[in-house]
This record gives structure tokens, C-alpha cells and sequence, in this order.
């Protein structure tokens, strides 16, 4: 096994992966560095959530290696990736997943409690993060009494409160409003950088792969040279599919 560069806090060689028989990466490799904020674009299906878990140790790659700083993930038992994903990584998918029984800023706040942080000390850091995101006012409702909108603000701060090394954004824009998008990509990539997270961000919104410091784009699992290039092959494969 060869060890990762010292200047990348994640590091994947050559990974392959496919869901019972389809095939979703073939052979990608990447390295992320500290504090950055790297988008991974590509057209639909073309495997950017499948990249996002391998690399944060939701799915062990059938073959290939995943490093975080200098520990091997894709060796690591269920335990361990248990505690590397809560303690060191952070998680914001598509569509919020968020505790129906519990309120907004307890949402915000369990990754710490489970971290086994004070209770005011969590309180504390949900409550700031969802001021950050315009949603302080409802801290006190549970999900049901809240738009989508206002539920992934709500997974962001979540995301942002137990402050990770490596954060991974499955889309988090797509259920925000046009005009929200912007105002809340500018508060996470704020957040990042001010608070050194590294961000892997999965997209195809070129407006949200513009704030990224470098774009990978992907196309049927592979890693190709630009996002251009993803969009020319995607429509390619589209006209041939027609
Ligand atoms: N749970 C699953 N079971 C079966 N096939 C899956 C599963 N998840 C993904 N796939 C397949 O793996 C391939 C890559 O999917 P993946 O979701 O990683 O791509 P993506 O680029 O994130 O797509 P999208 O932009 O639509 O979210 C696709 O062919 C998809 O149908």
C-alpha cells in the first residue's frame, strides 16, 4: 500500500464500485488538500454520490484505497468508520434527513451530544449556526412545521455545528429556492474557509461548482478533463441514447 501525500487530508486511488452489478466508478482517482473546497460535477448517474461515500467511508470501495490524513478508511471495520464519520465528517445530502421528533436546534445540536459535548455547549453552537442560515426563529419547531427549504438550512447548520475536517454536499442546493441558493452556498463556503473545512461538493450547477477552488468532473464513473468536457459527453450520450 502507498501512503497518501503528506498535503492531501483525503486521498482515493483508483476505485472502482458498483451497486449489486451497476457499475458507478471505474478506476477514480482524486486528492483533496487541506481546507479545500473541491466540487465534483458530472452529468446524472455519471457517479458523484457514489465518490462522495467512498471517500467519507459510507460505502467500501470493491477495490481501491481511501486515505483520511494517514489512516487507510477502506481497511477500517464498521466500528471505526462509525467514529471517523461522526467525529471527523460531516454530511449534507439532497434531501434533509432530520429527526422528526426532535426540534430544530436539537437537530442542529445531536451530532454534538452524541460527540458527548456539554448540552449548553451544543445548544450553543446550533443556535449560532442557525442565525448564520436565517432560520434562529424557528430553533423551538420540528421539522413537520417547516418548508424544505428552511429543513436543509436546518441540515446544514447540523452539518456546520459539530465543525468537521472533511465536509461532503451531496447537492445541497437542490431543494433551496433560486434566490436562497446563493445566500446559503456563500454561507457554507464562508464557514469553510474561515473554520479551515474541507468541502466535497457534488453538482451539476455550474453557478454552485463556481464557488468550488477546483472542479473534478466525472462521466460513467470515470474522471474526465473538465466540467465542459462531462457536459459535451453527457449530451453525447444522450443524442446516442434517443
Ligand atoms: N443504491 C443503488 N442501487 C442500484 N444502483 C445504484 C444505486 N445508487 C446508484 N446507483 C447507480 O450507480 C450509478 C451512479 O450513480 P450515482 O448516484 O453515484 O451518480 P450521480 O452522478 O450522483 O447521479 P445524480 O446526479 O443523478 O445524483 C448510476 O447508474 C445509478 O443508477
Amino acid at each position: 500500500m502507498e501512503a497518501p501525500p503528506d498535503n492531501d487530508v483525503l486521498w482515493a486511488r483508483s476505485l472502482h464500485y458498483a451497486h449489486d452489478g451497476t457499475p458507478a466508478l471505474a478506476g477514480v482517482s482524486v486528492g483533496v488538500r487541506e481546507g479545500e473546497i473541491l466540487a465534483v460535477t458530472g452529468p446524472r448517474a455519471s457517479g458523484k454520490t457514489t465518490l462522495l461515500q467512498c471517500l467519507a467511508g459510507q460505502l467500501t470501495p470493491q477495490s481501491g484505497e481511501v486515505w483520511f490524513n494517514s489512516s487507510p478508511v477502506h481497511t477500517m471495520g464498521p466500528l471505526a468508520r462509525e467514529r471517523l464519520r461522526r467525529d471527523r465528517f460531516g454530511w449534507i445530502d439532497t434531501e434533509p434527513q432530520l429527526v422528526p421528533e426532535l426540534t430544530a436546534w436539537e437537530n442542529a445540536a445531536l451530532p454534538l451530544l452524541l460527540r458527548g459535548s456539554p448540552h449548553r455547549a451544543a445548544k450553543t453552537a446550533a443556535m449560532e449556526w442557525l442565525e448564520r442560515l436565517d432560520v434562529g426563529d424557528c430553533a423551538r419547531k420540528r421539522p413537520a412545521a417547516l418548508l424544505q427549504s428552511q429543513r436543509q438550512r436546518i441540515a446544514i447548520a447540523r452539518a456546520l455545528a459539530s465543525d468537521p475536517s472533511v465536509l461532503f454536499a451531496d447537492e445541497p442546493s437542490a431543494p433551496l429556492h433560486r434566490a436562497d441558493r446563493a445566500h446559503v452556498l456563500r454561507t457554507l463556503t464562508t464557514a469553510a474557509r474561515s473554520h479551515t473545512i474541507t468541502v466535497v461538493l457534488a453538482t451539476h450547477d455550474e453557478e454552485v461548482a463556481a464557488l468550488a477552488d477546483r472542479t473534478i468532473a466525472l462521466v460513467d464513473g470515470r474522471r474526465v478533463g473538465s466540467l465542459a468536457a462531462a457536459e459535451k459527453e453527457g449530451q453525447a450520450e444522450c443524442s446516442l441514447s434517443v
